[in-house]
């Protein structure tokens, strides 16, 4: 098994820092060919706006989504979330390609700016016990579609969804040493349903 990482921009390096805590091979993904090598693929958070722009000059989106959409399991996080949101509720991204996916709108920034970031205690299904979960100017999931799966909330808003192979979450589960929620979608990709 080889966990691609999209290493356009943002906190790509910190999930490597897991996998690599955790034995798993991983790849960096920049550009289309990449995906060839890879059996999941996780979206670091960041920038969106960077990301699309960086992205737009490979064509590495359009085929990432095919991807997707045939199966790929992608775990979004953050900006990555934002990647792979059906609906944004501004149009700040419009006019780039994103890659969609998961039945959700989703709120760029609604948490507030860098200074308003915070931590968070936050129960997960499946976790025994919280996770301390770092917001980070951090985007807010909305009207969620009916396949979607809530996996944790916050203040009664969900911070962690799964909709079938995807994953999107609002905070950054790489920062930290708490590696259960990478495990909870690895393992994801090897369990029988
Ligand atoms: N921590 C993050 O990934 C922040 C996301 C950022 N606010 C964006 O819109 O892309």
């Amino acid at each position: 098994m080889r966990v691609g990482v999209l290493s356009l921009q943002g906190a790509f390096r910190e999930h490597f820092g897991v996998l690599d805590s955790l034995g798993v091979a991983s790849r960096k993904v920049t550009r289309p060919e990449h995906l060839e090598s890879i059996d999941s693929i996780i979206l670091p958070g960041g920038e969106s706006s960077a990301m699309v722009r960086i992205a737009a000059t490979t064509g590495l989106f359009p085929a990432l989504e095919e991807k997707i959409s045939a199966g790929l399991p992608v775990f979004g996080t953050c900006a990555g979330l934002i990647l792979l949101a059906d609906r944004l509720t501004d149009d700040s991204l419009d006019g780039f390609d994103r890659l969609g996916g998961l039945d959700v709108t989703v709120a760029r920034n609604a948490y507030g700016r860098q200074r308003e970031s915070f931590c968070a205690r936050v129960q997960v299904t499946g976790l025994d016990g919280a996770f301390e979960a770092t917001f980070i100017r951090a985007p807010q999931i909305l009207n969620l579609g009916t396949d979607v799966q809530v996996l944790s909330e916050y203040a009664e808003v969900p911070v962690l969804v799964r909709q079938g192979n995807i994953w999107g979450g609002s905070f950054h589960p790489e920062l930290g040493t708490d590696t259960r929620i990478h495990e909870e979608f690895l393992h994801s990709l090897t369990a029988t349903v």
